[in-house]
């Protein structure tokens, strides 16, 4: 989906004048960045700090779908989910990579348009974009990005370093962006039926941008390191809640109790939620892509978190044997489930459904 009429196919430039149309604005602004595009590598100087590195893949019909995502929409997202990942490590991103695989049928405005959605990531976070590969692809696109970061070795934060007691906290709010897939899905399929309905997603703004432009919550980060706060493990919320708190328990060996009354839900993404028949808890435990921050703190730094607006705390940090435990509404204790967003699924129930 590309708003550009004008179709200009790309046998117009080629492989190499492509990346040079697609690259020849860029303006470096980090320090660390020493050469970015143009040689075999990109150059990097972190004077001896420790650097980070991660990458997400994303493609067609298996990540997004182009009948309802806008290119410059997708190249944002494929950006934050990646700085997403830096932050997770209480770093500063600095550097990206992005490589691309496309059909050599995309006319060069579509490129166009899904560069001007990186650029506008890589400008509003203060990274520079520094190499990538770019090749043909017969099945569908595929982006992959590589973020490049770097933190103080003392600074870095873990998967494994929960203890006992630590309470739980999570940025934002959660099951938005899943919510928001099932409102573009079901458009799509009215739209399929019938092409002359346009889709109708007034009012949900919210949950539709939670799905297609997701931001990466580096505001938390800098807020942790503002009140003094560092935390003992954290993870960004790919997967959904129940999937990210498993990986810190199993890492750290430790079990936890997550509370459902305290779960951070928008109205906007209950209601929804309740119209489409879904329970609002499964959609934030197991949806997935709200690219919020989770992470445990000790308990001594409750009092400089417990009146930031965007942290909730909703539960702590259990001893092993106890197990990884959602605390219901009604007092009821289950066990969590591993069950995250799962893009090799056997079966189609494998892909959302979760607690009784
Ligand atoms: N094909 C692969 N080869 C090597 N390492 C991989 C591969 N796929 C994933 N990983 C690594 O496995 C770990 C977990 O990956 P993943 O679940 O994708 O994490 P995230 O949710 O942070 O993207 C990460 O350290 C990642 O770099
Ligand atoms: C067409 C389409 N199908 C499914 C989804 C949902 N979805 C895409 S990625 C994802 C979770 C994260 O993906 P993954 O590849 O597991 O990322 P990682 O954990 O490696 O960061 C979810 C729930 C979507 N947004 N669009
Ligand atoms: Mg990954």
């Amino acid at each position: 989906m590309f708003d550009n009429k004008e179709k200009t196919n790309i046998d117009a430039l080629g492989e190499f004048g492509l990346i040079h149309h697609l690259t020849k604005n860029i303006a470096l602004v980090q320090k660390s960045t020493i050469k970015g595009v143009g040689d075999d590598a990109a150059v990097l100087d972190f004077e001896g700090k420790r650097m980070l590195v991660s990458t997400d893949m994303l493609l067609e019909g298996i990540h997004f779908d182009l009948a309802y995502t806008p290119l410059k929409h997708l190249g944002y997202k494929a950006v934050q989910v990646n700085l997403s990942d830096i932050y997770a490590m209480n770093g500063t991103a600095t550097q990206v990579t992005v490589s691309l695989g496309m059909s050599s049928k995309f006319p060069i405005e579509a490129v166009e348009e899904l560069y001007e959605g990186i650029y506008i990531a890589c400008e509003k976070y203060g990274v520079d974009l520094v190499g990538g590969d770019t090749s043909a692809s017969k099945q569908g696109l595929v982006l992959s990005v590589t973020s490049i970061g770097y933190a103080n070795a003392e600074d870095v934060v873990y998967r494994d370093g929960a203890q006992e007691g630590d309470l739980i906290c999570v940025s934002g709010d959660l099951g938005g962006a899943y919510v928001g897939l099932q409102l573009l899905e079901r458009e799509k399929m009215v739209y399929l039926e019938n092409p002359n309905i346009q889709p109708d997603l007034e009012g949900k703004d919210y949950i539709v941008e939670r799905q297609l432009k997701p931001e990466a919550r580096r505001d938390i980060i800098d807020l942790l390191k503002e009140i003094d706060i560092k935390p003992t493990a954290m993870i960004d919320v790919s997967d959904g809640l129940a999937s990210e708190i498993m990986h810190i328990c199993k890492q750290s060996q430790k079990g936890c109790s997550i509370y459902e009354e305290k779960i951070p839900l928008d109205p906007m993404t209950f209601e929804t939620a309740r119209e489409f028949g879904l329970d609002p808890t499964v959609c934030a435990l197991s949806g997935g892509e709200d690219y919020e921050l989770l992470f445990t703190i000790k308990q001594s730094d409750y009092e400089k978190i417990k009146f930031k607006m965007d942290v909730t705390i909703i539960g702590h940090i259990t001893e092993p044997a106890s197990g990884c435990n959602l605390v219901t509404k009604s007092g009821n204790i289950h066990p969590l489930k591993a069950q995250g967003w799962n893009a090799f699924p056997t079966n189609e129930s494998d892909t959302v459904k979760q607690p009784e």
